[in-house]
């Protein structure tokens, strides 16, 4: 499984890494890319991947500008078709509750299904939704479509919510639980 994100000051590198140990403790090989400085043997990382996570902070309603060169530079993937038929999943970080993260999201989607990918959704029902629920619930914003974050706009990555952080761990496990079930149907059929 590969990561390829963006964090422009920290805080979604955090959700990176826990995405990260969630895949390696379900048994997946990972590798974290900072797709503001992928290499030509990072994109052939990507290539031999079973799994790609995209992740980026929520800028101005959608993905960082940095990840928008990556997702347009991936359009060379798009002609071969590279990453036809690998799973797909995203994650996003922002400050505010919503701060229209969804957007990103589906922005990841979007780009995901372009490339023929199959998409995993983050499969947990919503934490902090009723009186008994508490802002330190896995999925405790609510999001469907992949793992979501907020953190303080005035603190640094040391301040990301532990509960974020085991969501984001939750969504590495499951791509890798799913992409087992994936390559070994594929080997099957
Ligand atoms: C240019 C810019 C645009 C931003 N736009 C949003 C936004 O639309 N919604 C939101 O909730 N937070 C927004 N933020 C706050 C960031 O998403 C937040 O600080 C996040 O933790 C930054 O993650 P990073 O450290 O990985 O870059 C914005 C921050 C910057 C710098």
């Amino acid at each position: 499984m590969s990561i390829a994100y963006h964090s422009g000051y920290g805080h979604t590198a955090v959700i990176a890494e826990a995405v990260r140990a969630g895949a390696a403790e379900a048994g997946a090989e990972v590798r974290l890319i900072k797709v503001d400085e992928i290499t030509d043997e990072q994109w052939e990382t990507l290539d031999r991947s079973d799994a790609i996570v995209f992740g980026s902070p929520t800028y101005m309603g959608t993905a960082s500008g940095a990840f928008h060169v990556f997702a347009e530079e991936s359009s060379k993937r798009w002609f071969q078709p590279a990453w036809k038929d690998k799973l797909a999943a995203g994650f996003t970080n922002s400050a505010s509750k919503s701060g229209d993260k969804l957007h990103t999201l589906q922005f990841f989607q979007i780009l995901a299904g372009q490339h023929g990918m199959h998409w995993v959704n983050l499969g947990l029902h919503p934490g902090w939704n009723s009186s008994t629920g508490s802002e330190n619930d896995l999925n405790r914003l609510g999001f469907f479509a992949g793992a979501a974050a907020r953190t303080n706009s005035d603190e640094g990555p040391e301040a990301v919510h532990k509960a974020d952080v085991a969501t984001a761990g939750h969504l590495g496990r499951r791509v890798t639980e799913r992409a087992k079930v994936f390559v070994r149907g594929r080997v099957a059929a």
